[in-house]
């Protein structure tokens, strides 16, 4: 089952909290019919079945703490595995987020061929972020957690991207403008690849 998804195409959308992953990864499966595989809302998805590891999950999320490796690299295999058949190709959201993720995400899946970087100023991401928290119910969308996710941002994720730079497989998207300023950016990068 790993060789399916081994010839898959595999997109990395990596950014910081706020930065807009979601947002563009919505454009890009309308427009393309990618599948879009959101390492966070895998894991608010066990955390509302109630289950007794969703009840863990929730505690880490909360403090804007990075989950177990194994648990989200698992669930997004899954889910992969479960679309493998129709899929045209993946989009990662939120995963990588530190470089010990993408080396196993190699070892048990298979190689990114392009890692979107969604680069937002950080008080650009916290305006989002906290008017998204007026409405999103999110238990991470508050000051405190938000500072907390962009301190991890900086410190275990931005890395991510270095390390993929030296692949040659990294493009900058400058998520500053409108929606379709910062999307019409994305589509230009994956037209590249296809
Ligand atoms: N790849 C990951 N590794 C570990 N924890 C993760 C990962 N992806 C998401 N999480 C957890 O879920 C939370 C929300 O993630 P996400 O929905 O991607 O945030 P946003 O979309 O606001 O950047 C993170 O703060 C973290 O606690
Ligand atoms: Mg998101």
């Amino acid at each position: 089952m790993g060789d399916k998804l081994k010839d898959s195409k595999i997109i990395f959308v990596v950014g910081g909290p706020g930065s807009g992953k979601g947002t563009q990864c919505e454009k890009v499966v309308e427009k393309y019919g990618f599948t879009h595989l959101s390492s966070g809302d895998l894991l608010r998805a066990e955390v509302s079945s109630g289950s007794e590891r969703g009840k863990q999950l929730s505690a880490i999320m909360q403090r804007g703490e990075l989950v177990p490796l194994e648990t989200v690299l698992d669930m997004i295999k899954e889910a992969m595995i479960a679309k493998a058949d129709t899929s045209k190709g993946f989009l990662i959201d939120g995963y990588p987020r530190e470089v010990r993720q993408g080396e196993e995400f190699e070892k048990k899946i298979g190689a990114p061929s392009l890692l979107l970087y969604i680069d937002a100023k950080a008080e650009t991401m916290v305006k989002r972020l906290m008017k998204r928290g007026e409405t999103s119910g999110r238990t991470d969308d508050n000051e405190e957690t938000i500072k907390k996710r962009l301190d991890l941002y900086y410190k275990a994720t931005e890395p991510v991207i270095a390390y993929y730079e030296g692949r040659g497989i990294v493009r900058k998207i400058v998520s500053e403008g409108t929606v379709d300023e910062v999307f019409s950016q994305v589509a230009a990068a994956i037209d590249s690849l296809l």
